[in-house]
């Protein structure tokens, strides 16, 4: 029996997804947590733990370095949540080119007898545009990134891209007319609308600071639907105050942004609607099954990724530093036991790598001993013995 625990609103479709041989509770030596926003940076992780899967994509919010040290797989699951993020950008670009928010105030401060007068009497203070060709900014064109180009230009708009780590797999689902650019400040120097969804690491924080926001179009309208810090909410300010940008939205709240005219906070809903959680619940207990059952690294993020069909009775799993000659000394101590090795496979991802080694024959076989001396070679972070279900 497996043990997961899990951390925030799983969906219960996911919860659901667990077989018989996975038991979902609060132990503290838990084989697997299954999480969403909950901050693990600062978090001890328990020795029992094998991986960690963040339901949704950002995966900012857990310890790679410290779970890579301890042999933790992390996995995400990848465009579980994206089509919810680009219906929620595509619905604020509406919202601001429409004047909704500022035009709901209005009609909700007036509620009483002067409702009626006043529904026709101010309504040209909203007068809005119209998205169908207007100009829109992509910066990142993954699984969020994509959809929100191709579906601006169904609407009618004009789409420039900016990414330069684009993986062949998301260059297939860009539609060919989004015009990709080599600079951000290509990308957004006529934009009417610039939206970023990029993931948070060291290059990305305050990838839109003040000097990309003064090269953008006056009066543009800037969405983060990424995370806190990718643009940097005092240039944002300073732009709104400054009219350099006409609207703000942003999914991420912090006091220096709070009760601001033309700044819209959302309360970092981009993922939740019921089909998000459920595709992102459900993927990440098919992953967390996978994982623990057969060792299957798909999605994997700080791994590489290997899928081994496992054919055998056991399979034994290393995580271990990319250094020479780690797949000789692990293939020494298993034939130091007279274990027979049907198939072996490693491949490595910068600094670590992974090697899977299907047996036959550890029944009745030292499987403790073989353990402790494959751990015994110091740059081994983790080693498992999965039987075959
Ligand atoms: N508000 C919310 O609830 C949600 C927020 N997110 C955030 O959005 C981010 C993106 O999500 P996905 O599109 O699903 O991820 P993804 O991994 O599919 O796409 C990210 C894209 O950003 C590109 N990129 C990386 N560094 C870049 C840079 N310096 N400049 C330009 N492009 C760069 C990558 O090449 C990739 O194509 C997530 O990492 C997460 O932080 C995602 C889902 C929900
Ligand atoms: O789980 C959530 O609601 C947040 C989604 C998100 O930010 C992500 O998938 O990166």
């Amino acid at each position: 029996m497996y043990e997961v625990k899990t951390f925030n609103a799983i969906a219960q479709a996911g919860l659901d997804t667990f077989t018989d041989d996975f038991e979902i509770n609060q132990t503290d030596e838990p084989d697997a947590y299954l999480i969403r926003s909950v901050n693990l940076l600062q978090a001890e992780l328990p020795e029992s733990l094998k991986t960690i899967v963040r339901a949704g994509a950002g995966v900012n919010n857990v310890p790679l370095g410290r779970a890579t040290a301890q042999g933790i797989a992390v996995f995400n699951t990848p465009g579980s949540n994206a089509n919810a993020v680009k219906e929620l950008v595509v619905s604020l670009m509406i919202a601001t080119a429409r004047n909704l928010f500022e035009a709901h105030n209005y009609s909700d401060e007036h509620t009483e007898a002067d409702v009626s007068q006043r529904t026709e009497k101010d309504k040209t203070k909203f007068n809005g545009t119209e998205l169908a060709g207007k100009r829109l900014a992509v910066i990142g064109l993954g699984n969020v990134g994509s959809l929100v180009a191709n579906a601006a230009l169904a609407l009618g708009m004009k789409v420039i891209g900016y990414d330069p780590y684009l993986s062949a797999n998301a260059a297939w689902r860009i539609n060919n007319r989004v015009k990709r650019v080599d600079s951000i400040k290509n990308a957004v120097k006529n934009a009417d609308f610039v939206t970023i969804h990029v993931p948070k690491n060291n290059e990305t924080i305050g990838l839109l600071g003040t000097k990309e926001i003064t090269e953008m179009k006056d009066g543009a309208v800037l969405f983060n639907y990424s995370r806190i810090g990718i643009v940097d909410n005092k240039a944002a300010v300073k732009a709104i105050r400054s009219q350099k940008i006409s609207h703000y939205c942003t999914d991420f709240g912090e006091p220096i942004i709070a009760d601001q005219e033309k700044i819209t906070i959302t309360p970092h809903i981009g993922g939740s609607t019921l089909e998000a959680e459920t595709n992102g619940a459900v993927q990440g207990a098919n992953t967390v099954m996978n994982y623990l059952e057969e060792g299957d690294t798909t999605h994997c993020v700080n791994l590489p990724n290997m899928q081994v069909p496992f054919e055998t009775a056991y399979r034994v799993t290393v995580i271990h530093q990319n250094v020479p000659n780690m797949v000789g000394q692990i293939s020494t101590q298993i034939a130091n036991r007279e274990i027979n090795i049907e198939n072996m496979a490693n491949a490595a991802k910068e600094k670590v790598a992974y090697t899977v080694i299907d047996v036959d024959d550890l029944q009745g076989k030292d499987q403790e001993g073989l353990i402790s001396a494959l751990e015994g070679i110091k740059e081994v972070y983790k080693v498992r013995v999965i039987k075959h279900r």
